[in-house]
């Protein structure tokens, strides 16, 4: 100190250049002072200040004479070198996680402390000589001759712990570039550049004996962050145009936006917001529930577990908005930290009523569909059925009867055809009348489908005549079959109108293969062997066999 006291102090261009640099960053940190805020703002302002001291000890350092006040400012500029890259390093951190707040005192403190240290090591070096060595010493005898330092383990602790900033610095703005895009990865590009640059020229200056006017060339390599800086400003719209694009953007987006915080009360509106809350301009902030006209829909949605990013909101009578709410969260080294919640409404009045009107239409068509689909499976059940007895006619006949004939040929099994005819049928019209006919005929469809199996098929194919297809039957069997069938019938008396009346019938049968491989050849055999039943005095079933007709 007492060095710099009798020191003379020469001006030179390289002060002159030094101090041009002071100068420049001086008034970039007078006018970013005077900018609305942006994330990092006030340690971005920090930065500099650190940088101005460095700058300021270093063009000091230039201009003195003396060796021993050239050192005594050389360890003066350590507090501006070891603060420098930790306070960049948090700038960085808050611009890129969008943290607008000012650090905080003990956030200073803790960063302060190895500055300090490393200060005051530097300032008693003299006396233990481990930051510069003893071998340090001017590098000609003329005066003003630039010290060559030699540097000690102290000095190397430093540039550890300087480094490491720079280290994280590097890698908060390359993670922070890869995950954006535009204007912003532009912005940190450009950051990269800025770190980068001066750490190039320390590690050069430390490791590699390079220096600037016999000096140090870190301090004169802001210069060009101070360059890269004016350019983002001005060129790349750093710190300006887009706090003040989103600005606008939300006051001019039609589409009402809310934010609200943690307690869930409104802090900011766009105009669009308060117009469809209908509040005055200016509006106290309040709880979101309590907003008119849609606050109580809103605090319902805020408060719901619902995790669907957009829900359908009826607001006003007749009136659907989408709402979207977005948690703003803020990242704090590896939390989130939930600050608060946007909520964007979207009306959707016209689209929503539309989809509804469309939905109606649709369940409407769909419920045409079905009576039309059951109204078409009824008429194709009433197309195969007979209408008096249900039971199936010659229509749906050739359809089963070829799908029968199909499986028991595929499983190589009979298949019997009777043929019935109800006895002196004519008879009993004439006597009893013909509703009681049809009552007779109604009652055999019922006792044939209550005697046969569900496999068979019954047909009624005339007036009085009926037709069953027994599966898995031969001739014998079906006869058989047939002929008990033939025997309850006769023997029960049926309840009509006109009281109890006595029927019964004949048949014929004939079979798949035995008699036949096609349907009207069974048929013809059938109804021979029914013809012969009747001429052997009727109430019987009387088979076919090959040919001749077998009695029973
Ligand atoms: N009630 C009623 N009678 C019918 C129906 N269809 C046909 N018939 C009558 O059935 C009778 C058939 O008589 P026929 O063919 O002479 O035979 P049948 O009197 O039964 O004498 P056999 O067959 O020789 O025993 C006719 O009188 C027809 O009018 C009907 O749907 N309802």
């Amino acid at each position: 100190m007492s060095d710099c006291s009798w020191s003379s102090w020469q001006w030179s261009p390289e002060v002159s250049l030094a101090l041009a640099v002071w100068v420049g960053i001086g008034g970039l940190i007078v006018w970013i002072a005077r900018q609305s805020n942006f994330p990092g703002k006030y340690s971005f302002m920090l930065t500099h200040a650190a940088s101005l001291w460095w700058i300021l000890a270093a063009a000091a350092e230039l201009a003195a004479q003396l060796p021993g006040c050239k050192m005594f400012l050389a360890a003066m500029a350590w507090p501006g070198i070891v603060l420098m890259p930790s306070l960049w390093a948090l700038f960085l951190w808050q611009y890129v996680n969008s943290d607008y707040r000012l650090p905080k005192a003990s956030t200073l403190a803790r960063v302060s402390i190895a500055p300090f240290i490393f200060w005051a090591l530097a300032l008693t070096n003299p006396w233990h000589h481990l930051f510069y060595t003893a071998a340090s010493a001017p590098v000609s005898s003329e005066p003003g001759a630039p010290i060559a330092y030699q540097h000690g383990p102290l000095f190397y602790m430093a540039a550890i712990y300087v480094y490491g900033f720079m280290l994280a610095s590097t890698g908060i703005l390359l993670h922070a570039a890869l995950g954006s895009n535009g204007l912003y990865r532009r912005h940190y590009l450009a950051f990269v550049l800025v770190t980068l640059i001066p750490w190039a020229a320390n590690i050069s200056y430390v490791f590699f004996q390079r220096s600037l006017f016999g000096f140090d060339p870190t301090p004169f390599t802001f210069a060009l962050s101070l360059a890269a800086f004016i350019w983002l400003i001005r060129r790349a719209q750093l710190f300006d145009v887009i706090p003040l694009a989103r600005h606008l953007l939300l006051e001019a987006l039609p589409d009402p936006v809310l934010v609200i915080d943690r307690q869930n009360r409104v802090v900011d509106a766009n105009p669009a917001a308060l117009q469809l809350a209908d509040l005055p301009k200016p509006w106290q902030a309040r709880a979101v529930r309590d907003w008119p006209g849609f606050g109580s829909a809103l605090g319902e949605l805020i408060n719901s577990e619902n995790d669907s990013p957009v829900s359908i909101l009826k607001l006003e009578p007749d009136r659907f908005y989408e709402a979207r709410v977005m948690a703003i969260k803020h990242r704090q080294r590896r939390q989130a930290q939930t600050l608060g919640k946007m909520i964007y409404l979207r009306e959707i009045t016209d689209q929503h009523k539309a989809q509804l009107q469309l939905s109606r239409a649709l369940a409407l068509s769909k419920e045409r569909l079905r009576t039309i689909s059951q109204l078409h499976e009824e008429l194709q059940a009433q197309a195969i059925r007979d209408p008096l007895t249900r039971l199936y006619n010659r229509r749906f006949l050739d359809e089963l009867f070829t799908r029968e004939l199909r499986r028991a040929e595929r499983d190589q099994a009979p298949l019997a055809l009777a043929v019935i005819d109800i006895d002196h049928f004519k008879a009993l019209n004439d006597r009893y009348g013909h509703p009681v006919g049809d009552e007779v005929l109604v009652y055999i469809g019922e006792f044939l489908r209550t005697q046969l199996r569900e496999s068979d098929g019954i047909f009624r194919i005339g007036g009085e005549e009926f037709l069953v297809i027994l599966p898995g039957l031969t001739t014998e069997q079906a006869q058989q079959r047939m002929s008990y069938i033939c025997q309850r019938f006769a023997q029960k008396p049926i309840t009509t109108r006109e009281g109890f009346v006595s029927a019964s019938f004949s048949g014929g049968v004939a079979a798949f293969p035995s008699e036949g491989h096609h349907f009207q050849a069974l048929m013809d055999k059938a109804d021979a062997a029914l013809y012969q039943a009747k001429a052997e005095g009727r109430n019987r079933i009387v088979r076919a066999s090959n040919g001749a007709y077998a009695k029973p």
